[in-house]
């Protein structure tokens, strides 16, 4: 504003936080001065952070548009982070530059090359040193009269289109509430049909004065605006501010709304970084660092140097396997392979032999002499997996041979001396199997010596960024992350089958994405599910599913041969040729096995 007195820009307020500074009741009391202030001020710390704008100003012309009556200006201090405020309220004659832009009945956006070369100066403002190379002046107009003019001026930036939108309709409500406080005061009967006519979108109804002359609501609202204090929130001012301008509270509240959403969309398509602080410790294959797995792991530390059996509790998924591989290769059994055997994969007839192995001829079928996987373990470590499901006969046998160290193959005679540590799992309330009758309690009492809980993904969030990211990297090398609306996605959902679900689900998304970022996560549709025996739900499978599994099973115990007297087709019942051609058509892959 070339030409204003420097002295006239008295510092009022500096924001630095969402509360409103205490309003400035100038000599006069202009209730106007004080209420489009705050308004104005609460918009521009919306505007600023959304589109960059250094600078806003809003003034007020006198009737003839000779005179500013009143600026307010908002500057953006980017040394301090913060917004100052500045008032004017003496009255100062428009200068030649002042005059073009009162002139523009449109908004108008103008670079300073431009203001320099149709006028031969720079457009800037008097007390502020920076010359701004980008501005915008958009009119504060009401039927067709100019009321002031909403400016703009950035330091960098150019004005989008986007932004003279948005603050085209900002400027809408700022004229509609200067046109309100500015309106001399009618006769009672006129002021409803003036403020109709005048303006569609303010009714009487939205100022209460069917009888009070227009300087009543000036009184009301300055009463109102003085309470507002230090500590009054923006929603606060808001609720005061509706009470007084319904009609240009529910614009402006539904333009924040807006701004807010758009910043959210925004911030959505944002890649989403992760905290620098989350580097892995002494587990590095296992991805977590929130206070859930940090448990974990210190119940890890504790017990893999020692001997002792360990149960891993946990749902499906949840890691059961890999904290069972890491406390193994922590422990001084670690130079032998850990062996697992998966008590729920397994047909019950088989498996005490695949337990214990079996002699030659020792039932029909055993046409060869097979070392168990106790024997295999010896020295190193067995993992028993779904442990829950042993049967109850087999139970016992399991709890003698963790007694006495020492196993018989199944139709042998001798005795075999065995030095096992048992790490087990389940996805099953074991105690409660306990209680149940299904599970020995002694045999529970052996294998619980040290528990370990692993927490659901969904109960520890923080770590689903983390983990996301690190399938990301395994699956693709060439995707640079998620975006936040994606890690946003997976936070909310609840994952019912765990980090094994998470990571099929990004592998499939890797797929699916032709970007770099990950912007969208195909989350599956809610799954219907029926508690198992133990109550826990299970997704209801479909009987392909349920063929594909226990075929899956089945030939992963005969380690993928499907004919012969040791092949699944045989176990199963079927010619070696029908398996074959299932094993196509569930596009079961041999590798696997
Ligand atoms: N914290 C983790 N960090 C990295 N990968 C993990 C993590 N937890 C699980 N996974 C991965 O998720 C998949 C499933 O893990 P795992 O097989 O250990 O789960 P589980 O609890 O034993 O499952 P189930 O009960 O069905 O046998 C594996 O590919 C594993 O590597």
């Amino acid at each position: 504003m070339n030409g204003l007195p420097q002295s006239s820009f008295p510092e009022t307020s500096r924001h630095t936080s969402l509360k409103i500074s205490p309003p400035l009741l100038p000599d006069n009391a202009l209730g106007s001065a004080i209420s489009l202030i705050s308004l104005f001020n609460i918009v521009f710390k919306k505007l600023h952070p959304l589109f960059s704008i250094d600078c806003g100003v809003v003034l007020i012309y006198d009737e003839q548009i000779t005179v500013i009556q009143e600026a307010y200006i908002s500057t953006y201090l980017s040394d301090r982070e913060e917004i100052h405020t500045g008032v004017i309220n003496q009255p100062s004659e428009l200068t030649r530059l002042q005059k073009i832009i009162a002139g523009f009945s449109f908004p108008v956006i103008k670079s300073m090359a431009e203001w320099e070369e149709e006028e031969n100066v720079n457009h800037c403002l008097v007390n502020n040193e920076t010359h701004y190379k980008y501005h915008c002046y958009i009119p504060l107009e009401i039927e067709n009269k100019i009321l002031g003019t909403l400016e703009l001026h950035n330091n960098t930036r150019e004005f989008s289109t986007e932004c003279l939108m948005f603050c085209s309709n900002i400027a809408d409500f700022l004229a509609d509430i200067l046109y309100l406080q500015h309106i001399q005061p009618l006769k009672p009967d006129n002021q409803k049909a003036a403020l109709t006519n005048h303006s569609p979108k303010l009714t009487a109804e939205s100022i209460n004065t069917e009888s009070a002359p227009h300087t009543d609501l000036l009184l009301k609202l300055n009463e109102q605006l003085v309470q507002i204090n230090e500590s009054d929130t923006l929603d606060n001012f808001f609720s005061k501010a509706a009470s007084l301008f319904p009609l240009a509270y529910k614009k402006i509240k539904k333009q924040l709304e807006e701004i807010d959403a758009f910043k959210t969309q925004r911030e959505d398509e944002s890649l989403h970084t992760l905290p620098g602080d989350m580097a892995p410790g002494n587990y590095p294959e296992i991805i977590g660092a929130g206070p859930g797995m940090k448990k974990v792991f210190a119940l890890m530390d504790q017990v893999s140097g020692s001997e002792s059996s360990v149960l891993i509790m946990g749902e499906t998924g949840t890691g059961k396997e890999l904290i069972a591989r890491a406390i193994h290769e922590r422990s001084e059994r670690k130079d032998k392979t850990m062996i697992k055997v998966n008590c729920a994969a397994i047909p019950a007839n088989l498996i005490e032999s695949e337990l214990f192995g079996h002699e030659k001829g020792a039932f029909t079928g055993a046409t060869d002499r097979r070392i168990g996987k106790f024997e295999l373990a010896d020295n190193s470590t067995l993992f028993l997996d779904e442990i829950g499901e042993l049967p109850l006969d087999l139970q016992v046998k399991l709890l003698r041979v963790l007694q006495e160290k020492e196993i018989e193959r199944v139709g042998g005679k001798t005795t075999i001396k065995t030095d096992v540590r048992i790490i087990s799992a389940t996805n099953r309330d074991l105690f409660a199997e306990v209680e149940r009758g299904n599970f020995r309690r002694d045999l529970y009492y052996r294998l619980n010596v040290f528990p370990i809980n692993l927490p659901p993904l969904r109960e520890r969030t923080e770590d689903i960024p983390l983990l996301a990211a690190y399938f990301l990297d395994r699956y693709c090398k060439q995707k640079t992350g998620f975006t936040q609306r994606a890690v946003k996605q997976m936070i909310n959902y609840r994952w019912p089958g765990n980090v094994r679900e998470m990571e099929h689900l990004i592998e499939r998304q890797v797929l699916l994405s032709t970007k770099p970022v990950i912007s969208e996560i195909n989350i599956p549709a809610a799954v219907k599910t029926i508690p198992d025996k133990a109550g826990t739900p299970q997704k209801i499978k479909t009987i392909e599913e349920n063929e594909r599994d226990h075929i899956f099973a089945v030939l992963q115990l005969c380690k993928g041969r499907v004919s012969g007297t040791e092949g699944a087709a045989r176990l199963l019942g079927v010619p070696a040729t029908t398996l074959n051609s299932k094993i196509k058509r569930l596009r079961l892959n041999k590798k696997h096995f």
